[in-house]
């Protein structure tokens, strides 16, 4: 197997009173997809943050690339090829897709004080990086970001992210909030970047998104590692069942059989 593009071993996060994460260990690969599971509370978040600068670990390491390292702030992290995609897509609903994608390095034409910003070059490069993505309905640079539906705004944000020369892709909840379609359409961006070589993780609740796009599985229970596989290796409902706490779910299905029966009766 070849080297993973990020390693995590024995990472652990305290906060005081709360051990947040504990003996965390996961290999993310070039072009593959690695699911990020746990229910409420189960430390995704605090996952995130460590991988995006936020929090420094409080114990373990990170390696990129076979080297080991300490990220200092979000900005040290992108320096290192990473990039986090919030829910929402961390993008701009009053600017248009072109200003958006370039926030902050904007593509310039003139010289000296004649600066000035490029919005038709930023249009097409955004349109086109999009298209890249699969994304085909927004054809105008122009169009603001408040008028693209909740996928095409993550798609937007995701293509920004590969075309900054993100490798390894952070997703955090990126079907949460979506309709079937638009999560549908979200899905088929994963496996799109996953087809560029990027490295993704994508940190959902959701298994059944997760089966359809992922490639190796790791599922977070109030902190720790309770499972690692591959594709193929769980069904769907052993997993609901885990990520639920196995024995709260039959206890539930047994007590809604009662209820059902008692109203029958
Ligand atoms: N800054 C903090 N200070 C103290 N405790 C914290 C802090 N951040 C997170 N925690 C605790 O760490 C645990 C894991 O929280 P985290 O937000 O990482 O979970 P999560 O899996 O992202 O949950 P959700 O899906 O609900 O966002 C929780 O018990 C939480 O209360």
């Amino acid at each position: 197997m070849t080297q993973p593009l990020l390693r995590l071993t024995d990472v652990g996060k305290s906060f005081v009173g709360t051990n947040a994460l504990a003996d965390i260990s996961l290999e993310v690969h070039a072009g593959q997809v690695l699911c990020l599971l746990g229910d409420n509370g189960a430390g995704k978040s605090t996952l995130i943050k460590i991988l995006s600068g936020f929090h420094a670990p409080t114990c373990g390491t990170i390696e990129v690339d076979g080297q080991p390292v300490v990220f200092k702030s979000p900005r040290d992290v992108s320096a290192y090829g990473i990039a986090t995609v919030h829910q929402f897509g961390g993008t701009f609903q009053l600017m248009s897709v072109g200003r958006s994608f370039f926030v902050g390095v904007e593509p310039t034409k003139g010289w000296g004080p004649f600066k000035r910003f490029d919005k038709r070059l930023a249009g097409e490069i955004a349109v086109r990086e999009m298209q890249s993505l699969g994304i085909t309905r927004v054809t105008d640079g122009k169009r603001l970001v408040g008028s693209l539906s909740g996928g095409e705004r993550q798609a937007l944000a995701i293509a920004r992210a590969v075309y900054f020369g993100a490798n390894i892709l952070i997703l955090d909840e990126p079907t949460a909030a979506l309709g079937v379609k638009e999560a549908t359409h979200v899905l088929r961006i994963i496996m799109q970047a996953r087809a560029k070589g990027v490295a993704v993780i994508f940190v959902t609740h959701n298994v059944l998104h997760a089966m359809m796009v992922g490639d190796h599985f790791a599922v977070l229970i109030h902190g720790r590692k309770a499972d690692d596989f591959h594709k193929g290796e769980r069904t769907r409902e052993q997993i609901t069942d885990l990520m639920a706490g196995g024995e709260a779910m039959a206890d539930l299905e047994a007590e809604l059989a009662e209820l059902e029966a008692s109203a029958g009766s």
